[in-house]
């Protein structure tokens, strides 16, 4: 059984649309209306290059004790965002409830035009949305490494990116030093897509756990508007369905987010439409 729910977070980037999205969504289509849990506003101080760090620490803090109730009643995650920084208490609630239940290490599968992996050493635009991977990884601030427990949340041979096509030059440098299998989008184009999902399946196949997390963006904005950082190129809705179809069929995915949708910037609720139908897809793939 799913349990679906979101949080309309857009701390972690700062585009105003992202306020409404999560609600455009549960008002317009049956199966999403969902849970939500709302953006906690703290009081901020100018001590760090991340903006908004304290509201959204707090907020990915109640996302993650949300979301590990709902893990241990035995329900599968459905998480709508929000931006992207709502993965830091999502993956990590993934992540702890693995190992107090089962002693087991989970993986992580990140599909994004981003790679979401900067630091507060790094960032340019301070946006917290694109430092969550580092964070997950124990890496950064403090602030953003606890949720639920102390220290990292997933080590780097356990994550794959699929589809990266904007990737900062520091956070290249990381991805490297880690040694995290990424596959750029360019790659997919080159290898094919079918490749390079029984490589990714290949590697985490050691798992009993894996965390999907989707960011919109890793669609080609031509064909999918509604995003806040939108990227050149990227997925088309087959791919996406590929994607899940075999991620599904051929991993342990225990939990999901499909996150950055921002009506703001949709153009007759295409993109809209197709969360909507990502929700429903999963759904009737699952196998629970
Ligand atoms: N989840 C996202 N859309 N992330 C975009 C991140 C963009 C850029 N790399 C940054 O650090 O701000
Ligand atoms: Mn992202």
């Amino acid at each position: 059984m799913f349990s679906i729910f979101g949080c309309p977070m857009h701390h972690g980037v700062g585009a105003p649309g992202l306020k409404y999205s999560l609600d455009y969504l549960r008002n317009r289509y049956e199966n999403l209306r969902i849970a939500k849990l709302p953006e906690i506003i703290m009081e901020e101080d100018a001590s760090t290059p991340l903006k908004n760090l304290n509201t959204v620490a707090a907020t990915c803090q109640s996302i993650a004790q949300y979301m590990y109730s709902v893990l241990e009643i035995g329900k599968t995650p459905i998480f709508l965002g929000g931006d992207h920084s709502v993965v830091m208490g999502s993956a990590s609630a993934s992540s702890v409830y693995v190992k107090d239940t089962f002693g087991e290490d989970t993986g992580l599968i990140y599909i994004d035009a981003h790679a979401d992996i900067n630091t507060d050493q790094t960032t340019v635009t301070g946006n917290i949305h694109g430092v969550p991977v580092s964070a997950l990884l124990g890496m950064g601030n403090p602030k953003l490494t606890g949720f639920l427990k102390e220290g990292p949340k997933y080590k780097p041979e356990n994550i794959v990116y699929l589809g990266l096509r904007d990737i900062d030059p520091p956070e290249l440098t990381i991805l490297n030093e880690q040694k995290i299998l990424y596959y750029t989008y360019e790659e997919i184009c080159d290898k094919g897509l079918d490749q390079c999902l029984t490589e990714t399946i290949r590697h985490l196949s050691h798992l009993n756990h894996i965390h999907l997390s989707f960011d919109i963006d890793s669609m080609d904005p031509d064909i999918m508007p509604g995003v806040s950082v939108p990227v050149p190129g990227g997925f088309d809705e087959e791919d996406v369905f590929l994607m899940f179809r075999r991620l599904m069929n051929e991993l342990h995915i225990l939990s999901y987010d499909i996150v950055e949708f921002n009506q703001e910037y949709d153009k007759g609720n295409r993109t809209a439409d197709f969360v909507s139908e990502l929700v429903d897809f999963i759904e009737k793939s699952g196998k629970n």
